[in-house]
């Protein structure tokens, strides 16, 4: 049964197919249309354009396709007390659902009817709600819409990685294994996902750890330019890869290059928790020079000593993907997979990589667990029919607030 009563949800999926096959054109046309109409309206996105494109049809793929999941309105919920940080409004929500019907009826072109204009009307009306109701439900319970955080440590790890430390000005709640939004004025409107680098600690304390990506403003400006001082903003945490192993569980763990910090948060909540815990840790970098975290990792290590450490790099001037290649020769050395509970994090390519040799060791993949990362989608890679999506749905680029921190605020 669909939810959402009175929408004729075969016809919604018939049209967005249709306006889906032209993406690229009916995106363009709808942020034209949203922001000559809505002057004010451009300030509020961010100066590069390009990824906003794939995540506005990446996001209504993602409602449209499950339409009639009894778990979308808890997400839309989610999803709108987490679009207060874009400081959007019921005015922006209701210039959106104009502009948006107006670019597909333009790119659906004679398969636009009044029916199907009435549908999507009605759908976008109730997706809208349901994100409104739960960005006042949060405004009502005192959360901010973002936390202020000062830059109070900035460690430089060779060109490319950098570990900040910050201090928020009110309590942020968060889980060891979450991750945060981040935004800087460097970059204005710009939010990035990072893992949270460590467990909840007395002094409020947090750690990103940064990778510079090439060409990327937010992860250059947070290596390379910014300095203690400075303030950066932070969404609530999110992110479902934090369901700590029961004491006395076998577990291991898996990082490749920053997919190091929510290891760290797990691990430092282990020797907390749970000092007899036992397993494995796999630290994987591109290069020694890029095993940025070795000191804390031994460390943790001499405080789980049930846990046995194994670094892994590429050899030298080899590729930097060598060091998976090892890291999977090691894992099936390994035995008693399907026993072990699997905390992977590193950069997508990775996780779908050793996640699939995981499952083949006989890892349980219900009990392997690692982020949703999102995959960097153009409209040239994007699933071109309903049976595609049906069978590789595209994943969202925004981040799933499901697993937020409880807490006051
Ligand atoms: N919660 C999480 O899961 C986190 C994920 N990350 C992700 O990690 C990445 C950061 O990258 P860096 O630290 O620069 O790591 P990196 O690019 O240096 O990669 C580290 C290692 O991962 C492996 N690897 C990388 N790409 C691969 C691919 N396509 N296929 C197979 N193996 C691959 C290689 O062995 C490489 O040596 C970002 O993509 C970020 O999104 C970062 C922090 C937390």
């Amino acid at each position: 049964m669909p939810y959402i009563s009175g929408v004729d949800l075969p016809l919604l999926r018939s049209t967005f197919a249709v306006v889906e096959r032209r993406a690229e054109h009916a995106v363009t046309y709808f942020y034209s249309h949203l922001f000559w109409r809505n002057p004010g309206v451009r300030e509020l996105f961010p100066e590069n354009m390009v990824p906003q494109r794939d995540r506005l049809f990446a996001a209504l793929t993602h409602v449209v396709t499950r339409l009639d999941d009894p778990a979308l309105p808890g997400y839309l919920e989610r999803l709108g007390r987490d679009h207060r940080k874009f400081l959007a409004t019921p005015a922006l929500y209701a210039a959106v659902g104009e502009s948006l019907l107006a670019a597909f009826a333009h790119a659906a072109g004679s398969t636009w009817t009044v029916e199907a204009e009435k549908s999507w009307s009605e759908a976008y009306g109730l997706v809208a709600d349901l994100m409104l109701r739960g960005a006042d439900e949060s405004a009502a319970a005192g959360e901010p819409a973002w936390w202020d955080a000062d830059v109070v440590g900035h460690e430089r790890h060779g060109d490319d990685l950098a570990v900040l430390t910050l201090r928020p000005r009110r309590p942020y709640p968060f889980l060891p294994g979450q991750y945060a939004g981040v935004s800087s004025l460097r970059v204005p409107r710009v939010w990035r996902t990072y893992s949270l680098g460590n467990a909840p600690r007395e002094d409020g304390t947090l750690e990103l750890h940064v990778s510079r990506i090439r060409g990327g403003a937010m992860s250059t400006a947070l290596v390379a330019g910014v300095r203690p001082g400075e303030t950066l903003r932070l969404s609530a945490a999110g992110g479902a890869a934090v369901a700590a192993t029961a004491p006395g569980g076998l577990r291991t763990y898996i990082c490749a290059g920053t997919g190091w910090a929510p290891v760290k948060a797990l691990l430092e909540e282990a020797a907390g928790a749970d000092p007899e815990a036992e397993g494995r840790i796999f630290a994987v970098a591109r290069s020694r020079e890029y095993l940025y975290g070795r000191e804390e990792l031994d460390a943790l290590a001499a405080r789980l000593p049930g846990l046995s450490v194994t670094y892994i790099t590429s050899a030298p001037r080899h590729p930097r993907d060598q060091a998976t290649e090892r890291l999977l020769t090691a894992l099936r050395a390994c035995g008693r997979w399907p026993d072990h509970d699997v905390h992977l994090a590193g950069p997508p390519g990775f996780l779908t990589e050793v996640s699939e040799v995981l499952a083949e060791l006989g890892a349980d993949p219900a009990r392997t667990r690692h982020d949703v990362l999102p995959r960097v989608g153009r409209f040239t890679t994007r699933p071109a029919s309903r049976a595609e999506w049906l069978l590789e749905p595209p994943a969202v680029h925004w981040h799933d607030p499901a697993a937020r921190a409880p807490g006051a605020f």
